[in-house]
């Protein structure tokens, strides 16, 4: 039977077209719903939601070991807020985060001025602070929590417009906001950050700030600042944080880091001559620096858990969802690598 034109339309509008291959398209339905509220609206009905509280988000646990992120259909969060005593109208107020590989959009949702308790008992499961749920969650869906809570802080601190002081409007995907009395287009921020695992082609050079975990060093980091390159945000935030100068930069990965409110993380490897290892550690920004053998990485890497209050002092690394986890891992696969060449 021949489907009425204007039904041919909408389905064109709500699901990802098959005319290139699924990430293309994918791709293409995403930007698409950012740009058509009328297709992000529809595009709601039929997505998934991701719940948060205050910015929690909400976890279940499939099974004793395995915690996930909570999705949940339009319908089954239109249930669970009319058991609330909310009129829905909430649901507006969702944020598009992606599409899943199903072709289905991603929503999330903060209801936090709804109790938390019944929330949690309606939906059978519980909101769980992001320092924490980030971690529990398999590598594979932490990105997509955070990134739905980055979204959702966002619009939370940009409600007025920095040039008018007015309210801002948001639209409907809410990948931007707009004040109509300046004219002024804001778009989600991430404050860029430069990570360099720094070696002197034998030991690589670790840190730790005082509010780090006992025990816990990582890769030197730092916040770059407005005009800066990537390379020349690596040389100073090295040359403040530790007295060297370092050479070589190679690119390694990126990633987006919730903690505090949103880095674009950018790992990189440098070198520096072994002939100009000795440290000058700022203490106002580092309690300690050191330069780690390849045997006290192996080591440190095996710690699978943080040391508990009372356990002997040891040395432990960033956990394997941090930038700073991979660029030590390949380290250590380099000098594998130029250990069995020699
Ligand atoms: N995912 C990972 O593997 C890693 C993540 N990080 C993250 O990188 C971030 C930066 O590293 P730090 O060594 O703390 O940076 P940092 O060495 O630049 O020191 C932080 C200080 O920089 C200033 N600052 C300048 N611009 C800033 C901005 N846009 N936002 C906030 N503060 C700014 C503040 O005074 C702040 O106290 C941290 O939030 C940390 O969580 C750090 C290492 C590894
Ligand atoms: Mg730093």
């Amino acid at each position: 039977m021949l489907r009425p034109l204007r039904l041919l339309l909408s389905g064109l509008k709500t699901q990802p077209s098959r005319c290139c291959s699924s990430f293309v398209s994918r791709m293409r339905y995403v930007n698409r719903l950012k740009e058509d509220d009328e297709a992000c609206a529809a595009a709601l009905k039929d997505g998934s939601i991701f719940l948060f509280h205050r910015l929690s988000p909400l976890l279940r646990r499939p099974d004793a070991r395995t915690f996930s992120p909570a999705a949940f259909t339009c319908s089954d969060v239109q249930l669970v807020l009319q058991r609330l005593g909310s009129d829905g109208s909430q649901l507006k107020e969702a944020v598009l985060i992606g599409c899943s590989e199903q072709n289905q959009a991603q929503f999330c949702l903060d209801v936090g001025e709804l109790d938390q308790a019944a929330v949690e008992e309606a939906s059978q499961g519980t909101f769980i602070d992001l320092r924490k749920a980030f971690f529990l969650l398999p590598a594979t869906e932490a990105p997509l929590v955070s990134k739905g809570q980055a979204l959702l802080r966002w619009h939370q601190t940009s409600r007025f417009c920095g040039a008018s002081g007015q309210p801002t409007q948001r639209n409907r995907a809410g990948s931007q906001r707009f004040c109509s009395s300046s004219s002024t287009v804001y778009y989600p921020k991430m404050s860029a950050v430069a990570v360099a695992l720094v070696s002197d082609g034998s030991r690589c050079l670790l840190g730790r700030q005082p509010s780090f975990p006992r025990g816990l060093y990582s890769a030197l980091a730092g916040f770059c600042d407005m005009g800066e390159t990537l390379e020349e945000a690596l040389c100073r935030e090295v040359a403040e944080e530790v007295g060297l100068e370092i050479q070589s930069i190679s690119y390694s990965s990126s990633q987006h880091w919730p903690f505090p409110h949103s880095s674009f993380m950018l790992g990189c490897h440098a070198l520096v001559s072994p002939a100009h290892t000795q440290l000058s550690v700022d203490n106002s920004e580092l309690e300690d620096a050191r330069w780690f053998t390849m045997d006290e990485i192996t080591r440190a890497l095996q710690v699978k858990a943080p040391p508990r209050r009372g356990d002997p002092p040891i040395i432990w690394l960033p956990p394997k969802h941090a930038l700073a986890n991979r660029l030590i891992r390949e380290w250590v696969e380099q000098q594998r690598q130029s250990e069995g060449g020699e």
